[in-house]
């Protein structure tokens, strides 16, 4: 189902974990920082909402989109009593391959960290063809990337601790 029709916001708290014990880390891209940053507030708000205390939540900031593979792989290393990171970025489209090149690696990239590593890592990168369709999917008309990112995150932490049971 495309992201047309669909709130991206909207969640029912009945079907998510408790999420009041869990940390989690945000590493956010600069590159086009009014969508980022909307992102990002979106991905705080679902979190705090959900009892998750706000000094167990770390952010780091990077460069660009690029930049969330290594500053992702740092935050693992660096923080391994994490439950779950989010990586956010707003990737728009110009006038060259350069647009391709960049959201092939950041997906590869952070698959790859969700390989190889045992902190799970949250896709929360839009890849968008012009800014309108960036800013409608973060926190316009249809809602923001970033609470649902967070809700996933929320998920996948749990689903970590349950599979170490
Ligand atoms: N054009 C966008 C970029 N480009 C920058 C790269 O992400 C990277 O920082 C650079 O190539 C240096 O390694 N980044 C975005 O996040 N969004 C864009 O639209
Ligand atoms: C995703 C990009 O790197 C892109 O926005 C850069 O723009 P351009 O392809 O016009 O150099």
């Amino acid at each position: 189902m495309a992201t047309e029709g669909k709130n991206l916001s909207a969640y029912d708290k009945n079907k998510i974990p408790n999420a009041k014990e869990f940390r989690f880390g945000i590493v956010v891209s600069e590159w086009n920082d009014s969508i980022t940053e909307n992102l990002c507030n979106g991905a705080m708000q679902v979190l705090l909402e959900n009892e998750v205390l706000e000094r167990k939540i770390v952010r780091w900031n990077v460069p660009g989109s690029f930049e969330l593979i290594y500053g992702c792989k740092k935050m693992q290393e660096s923080y391994d009593m994490l439950d779950a990171i989010i990586a956010i970025g707003s990737v728009i489209e110009g006038e060259t391959k350069h647009f391709d090149f960049v959201c092939e690696a950041v997906s590869q990239g952070i698959k790859d960290l969700n390989v190889q590593n045992d902190i799970p890592v949250i896709f929360c990168v839009l890849t968008d063809q012009n800014m309108q369709q960036a800013i409608d999917r973060s926190g316009g008309r249809h809602g923001n990337k970033g609470a649902e990112a967070a809700v996933a995150a929320i998920k996948m932490a749990q689903l970590r601790k349950d599979s170490r049971l």
